[in-house]
């Protein structure tokens, strides 16, 4: 096997909201386990404005060997998105509220063994896709989910058992809306409950919405779920947490390469977790094996 380059510069981007866990041990923890391998450690803590831009600069000043990102899958989305088409990989530190990327991606969910990411690792290439303009590494939604996520933002409570209520109380009253979906190798035209455009498998929640995409195949998927009786959702949601959504007669599930999602009710949507105005047509392309990140090395 290649011999990883190893790091000695690093850049950690700590969201200091993320998961509703307090990171100033972890902080600690972090400087501690640089210092014992000899690393170059830089911490910089997210305010909720203007982050991407002040990373960037961070970046573009100083020649890190990675970056860091200490938090959810926002914190991921936000350093990802800076990293695409770089040679500089992005290291995740899971602490998030659902963590769906580093899950899907083998990351060890356990903060000790996620640092020693730090000195052990080997660095891969993964997929990101392109939705008019704006990157998405993980799941992005149009529809109920992405409702769910708005509504769990716009609050001030964090963590799973928040998300969980919110959805419930938007699920009792949400109606499926219309969209038209062209691919270069299936179409659709109809209603449905949620559209996921998908470079990975599962939500944070370990709901595998796609459970057999490939994260490095230079394809993305379009999740479907299509209208369903409310007394069909108890069996729907366990399919998810089975990796057996494809046994539904509910969702559909198209692999391609390009797509335009026409978003004709102007439904809600969200881009790895976080919302986005993204206007009625979404053109959709896939940039192959464009962001490097650390992994664990394989057993
Ligand atoms: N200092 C801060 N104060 C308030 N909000 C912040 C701050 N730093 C970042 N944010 C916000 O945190 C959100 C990203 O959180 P992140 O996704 O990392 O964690 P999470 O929501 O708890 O976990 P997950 O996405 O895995 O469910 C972004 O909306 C960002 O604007």
């Amino acid at each position: 096997m290649k011999e990883e380059k190893k790091l000695r510069n690093l850049l950690f981007v700590v969201n200091p909201i993320a998961g509703d866990i307090d990171k100033e041990e972890l902080e600690d923890e972090i400087k501690t386990t640089c210092a014992e391998h000899q690393l170059n450690c830089t911490l910089y803590r997210t305010t909720g404005k203007n982050d991407a831009g002040e990373i960037k600069k961070r970046i573009e000043q100083d020649n890190y060997d990675a970056v860091f990102a200490v938090g959810g899958d926002g914190t991921v989305s936000l350093v990802g998105a800076l990293l695409i088409g770089t040679q500089t990989p992005l290291g995740i530190i899971p602490l998030g509220s659902g963590n769906g990327l580093s899950k899907d991606l083998g990351i060890p969910q356990d903060t000790e063994e996620a640092l020693q990411l730090l000195h052990e690792h080997v660095v891969r290439n993964i997929d990101t896709i392109d939705l008019n303009g704006h990157p998405s590494i993980h799941l992005s939604d149009l529809g109920f989910n992405a409702l769910v996520v708005k509504r769990f933002c716009e609050g001030d409570k964090r963590g799973p058992g928040a998300y969980a209520w919110i959805a419930l109380q938007e699920y009792i009253q949400y109606e499926p809306k219309f969209y038209r979906i062209e691919t270069d190798t299936e179409n659709f035209e109809g209603e449905a409950f949620m559209v996921t455009i998908a470079n990975a498998n599962a939500f944070g929640s370990n709901a595998a919405i796609n459970p057999s995409g490939i994260l490095n195949d230079g394809r993305f998927e379009i999740c479907l779920i299509e209208p369903f009786p409310k007394a069909a959702a108890p069996v729907l949601l366990y399919r998810m947490y089975t990796d057996n959504i494809d046994g539904s007669i509910y969702t559909r599930r198209i692999s391609c390469r390009r797509a335009t999602v026409y978003n004709v009710d102007h439904e809600v949507v969200h881009i790895d977790g976080e919302p986005a105005e993204l206007g009625e047509e979404i053109k959709v392309t896939m940039h192959a094996k464009s962001l490097k990140v650390i992994l664990p090395i394989p057993e």
